[in-house]
């Protein structure tokens, strides 16, 4: 196995590590599997999501209308872009609107995407990335036939995020009984980001990305065949698992302040294999900046405010806190 596609720190012998490590507890802690509700995209039974945002936060979308031959292209793409020596992927992606990133702590947690410096600690997320803004992604072209013809697929692939997102989202404002103006700055589909991973090979006990909730409205997940991904319902972790041609819905922070705790922003993580690497493909979308979101369970805030203080905590303590920040009387 060659290695020269993997940043440094994650490569065999780096520091003494092997990856022919015998025992990884980690990995055969076999979590029982989830039973996540199915939505029919299609058919779309609104009683059915409420119930499904109410208790679980996350659930899987069939008929969602999303071609099976572009996902598969997709991870194609992803797969061979990844096999790049990581020099060449450092290079080659350093402009707007796909940027390189590898390694980076809590970075679904911030939203803010790239921190592109490699963290100094040793809480690194066992994985490397391309994060794409949807905004920007129609508006320049790329030299490099891979990467542009990548980038052709993400912009398809982000249509058919937005239109999921819309339909979801509209159906989950009518449930809880949002206005016309709350509706519309609630969910700003300009601020969709796709989030392209690969998780790497890793012989020891780290995490892909260790438990968090999302700061999105929501988020849309493609993920391979190889599994990882883990969500925790009544306090247990359960398995996610692959199942072909369905798509992982899970709502963020933003969704459970704007539903004043009535919906779950849903608690998650993923899991490294030892064996194989894992790609999968995130959809990520927030409210508009300055729209202020008013819930009772909370001090009026923005979406801008939330960023911000994410950000101050993951400096000063290192991670995020999220919505304690905001609910009243909070007493952190
Ligand atoms: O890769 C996955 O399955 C999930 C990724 C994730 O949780 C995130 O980016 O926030
Ligand atoms: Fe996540």
């Amino acid at each position: 196995m060659n290695f020269s596609s993997y940043p440094p720190l994650f490569r065999p012998h780096h520091n003494g590590q092997s990856h022919s490590v015998e025992q990884n507890s980690f990995e055969f802690d076999l979590a029982p599997s989830a039973r996540l509700p199915v939505i029919d995209f299609e058919a779309l039974d609104r009683a059915h999501l409420s119930e499904v945002c109410r208790e679980w936060g996350m659930l899987r979308l069939t008929n969602h209308g999303v071609p099976a031959e572009l996902l598969s292209q997709l991870h194609d793409h992803a797969s061979e872009l990844f096999s790049c020596d990581f020099e060449s992927k450092e290079g080659i992606v350093p402009t707007a609107p796909m940027l390189y990133f590898w390694g980076n702590p809590a970075l679904t947690m911030s939203a803010n995407a790239h921190h592109k410096a490699p963290p100094s600690n040793n809480h690194h997320n066992w994985l490397e990335g391309l994060n794409v803004s949807l905004n920007n992604i129609s508006h320049s072209h790329y030299q490099d036939p891979l990467l542009e013809s990548f980038r052709c697929l993400l912009e398809e692939y982000g249509r058919h995020q937005t239109r999921l997102a819309k339909a979801i989202f509209g159906a989950m404002a009518e449930d809880l009984g949002f206005s016309q103006p709350k509706s519309i700055s609630y969910l700003s589909p300009a601020t969709g980001i796709i989030r392209v991973y690969r998780y790497l090979r890793c012989p020891g006990q780290r995490w892909g990305i260790p438990d968090h909730t999302d700061s999105s409205v929501l988020s849309i997940i493609h993920q391979d065949q190889v599994g990882g991904l883990q969500v925790l319902k009544n306090n247990q972790w359960l398995d996610v698992g692959p199942i072909h041609d369905t798509l992982i819905v899970n709502l963020g922070d933003m969704m459970q302040a704007m539903s004043d705790d009535k919906y779950v922003s849903v608690r998650h993580r993923v899991k490294v294999n030892r064996a194989r690497e894992r790609v999968s493909i995130g959809y990520f979308v927030f409210p508009a900046e300055d729209g202020v979101i008013e819930a009772s369970n909370y001090e009026p805030f923005t979406y801008a405010d939330f960023k911000a203080r994410n950000e101050l905590d993951l400096k000063i303590h290192g991670a995020k806190i999220g919505l304690p920040r905001f609910r009243k009387e909070q007493s952190i």
